[in-house]
């Protein structure tokens, strides 16, 4: 196994701050582990407040120029971004894997992903436009003229290290914003390697801060706090982002909010059970189930639940557990000791309260993260996992009769982030999209993330929309000039 550190030296594993690479002005650093061993692979710079202000200093000197650097040029260094991630592609994946544990074709995968939106925005920077038109009583004209909102502060989560970086990063500087990332504290390697490339691709400093910090609380609330900082997104749990939007309410900041799901997957008698079942397997095994639009509650109707339980176990049972790195892996470690105990306590509840083990469920001895992919059957409605997102390996199956039942069910939670249906009739598929209340919908599809679409929630899954033309709107603020003309 070749050393995928090596991509990043030391230098670089410090805070970039304007056009500086600096050590927190404490000197103080943090570990960062493998979650694949449980050992440290890197020490990095532990920001403080006024590590986080320094970084907003320099948002904000390089706002004016930036906004006023050409849409083409913006476009062309975002592009140039995308080229470099591809062209690194298997460096940056081993990074990836490496810092978060997901199985290195997953890493890969997550580069593309994230590449894209670079390449996505490139294309929508030169795109953005305003509007003129006659009062519709006369007298004066409607000019709408759209200015990017600022300096912006992003809260990433370390289970996508780089794409959900790149999804707010790109379409910031294309609408031509600058912004501060606080990347995750398990993972902060990658957004520092992305910081890296962008700076050698050349874009100018100011624009890409990225602030590294176990102490996050209270530099987020210090950024958010400052009159400078006219944007907040964040990606991570409903919990956090309640606590964020209280904060960002002080200074009536923009937000974007990607926040928790609980995603039901329906399995309609009428289904292609070859499609829903690897429709079932990507929806829920995608990241190893670390990802707000992971399958939480399989649904399958009665006269195909055992078939599809049976052939879905079946593939689940067949999945390799290891390290990342290593080859024919499919199932990689989980981020944190605490993230297994919480899996192992959800499916501990379930079973107390009388579902069954069909595969897995038994949490590993030994070094690393791990648990092994589960299936439950016989779920009943007050199983805990039913209602926590599990953000791991395990799938909880439980039938259903009609229609309505199950929509009821599929509803009956405060998340809204996404549903699967799986169905041959289109007219069926139709009544779920507009039944279920989510952002987003997977109609005989396990994968619905894609940059050019508008990935979001509604209910408290969150606010606004992240990829698409709908994506860049989130950073521009719109003036409108009535302009007098008889
Ligand atoms: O946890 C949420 C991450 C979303 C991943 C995606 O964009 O597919």
């Amino acid at each position: 196994m070749s050393d995928p550190m090596t991509v990043l030296s030391p230098e670089h594993r410090r805070l970039r701050i304007g056009d500086a690479w600096r050590d927190a002005a404490s000197g103080a650093t943090f570990a960062v582990e493998d979650p694949g061993t449980g050992k440290t692979i890197a020490e990095v710079a532990d920001a403080d407040v006024v590590d986080g202000l320094a970084a907003l200093d320099a948002a904000d000197k390089a706002m004016a120029e930036w906004a006023a650097t050409p849409p083409r040029k913006r476009s062309e260094l975002l592009t140039a971004t995308y080229r470099a991630l591809t062209e690194r592609s298997e460096e940056v994946a081993r990074l990836i894997t490496l810092e978060m544990g997901k199985p290195l074709a997953e890493a890969r995968a997550e580069v593309g992903y994230g590449a894209e939106f670079f390449r996505w925005f490139a294309e929508e920077a030169v795109r953005v436009e305003g509007r003129f038109s006659t009062a519709p009583a006369g007298g004066y004209r409607i000019l709408t003229v759209p200015k990017p909102v600022g300096p912006c502060v992003f809260v990433t989560p370390w289970n996508f290290p780089l794409a959900m970086g790149a999804r707010k990063i790109a379409p910031a500087l294309a609408a031509g914003c600058t912004t501060i990332t606080k990347p995750a504290a398990q993972t902060p390697l990658t957004m520092l390697l992305l910081a890296r490339i962008m700076e050698e691709v050349g874009v100018p400093p100011g624009v890409v801060n990225v602030v590294t910090t176990k102490r996050a609380g209270k530099v987020v609330s210090a950024l958010l706090a400052d009159g400078r900082t006219r944007k907040l997104s964040f990606t991570g749990s409903t919990e956090v982002g309640r606590v964020l939007l209280r904060q960002a309410a002080d200074n009536v900041l923009r937000t974007s909010m990607e926040l928790g799901g609980n995603a039901a997957l329906i399995v309609c008698a009428d289904a292609d059970l070859d499609v829903a079942v690897d429709g079932a397997m990507v929806a829920k095994m995608r990241n190893i189930g670390e990802s707000c639009i992971a399958a939480n509650r399989i649904y399958v109707e009665e006269p195909v639940r055992e078939e599809f339980t049976a052939r879905f176990a079946e593939r689940m049972g067949a999945l390799s557990v290891g390290h990342g790195l290593d080859d024919g892996v499919d199932v990689g470690a989980l981020i944190d000791d605490d993230s297994v105990t919480t899996i192992d306590e959800l499916v501990a509840d379930a079973v107390d309260r009388g579902a069954r083990v069909l595969v897995g469920g038994e949490r590993p001895d030994g070094p690393g993260h791990f648990y092994p992919p589960t299936v439950l059957v016989d779920v009943p409605d007050d199983a805990r996992m039913l209602k926590a997102e599990i953000f791991g390996p395990v799938a909880p199956i439980i039938s259903f009769t009609s229609d309505d039942e199950v929509l009821a069910k599929a509803n009956d939670t405060e998340h809204g982030l996404v549903g699967y249906i799986f169905t041959r009739d289109l007219q069926r598929a139709l009544r779920f999209t507009e039944g279920l209340e989510t952002g987003m919908i997977g109609i005989n599809r396990g994968l619905i993330s894609d940059p050019s679409a508008p990935f979001g929630g509604v209910k408290q899954s969150g606010i606004g929309k992240e990829g698409s033309h709908e994506g860049i709107l989130e950073y521009l603020d719109l003036t409108y000039a009535a302009i007098d003309l008889p």
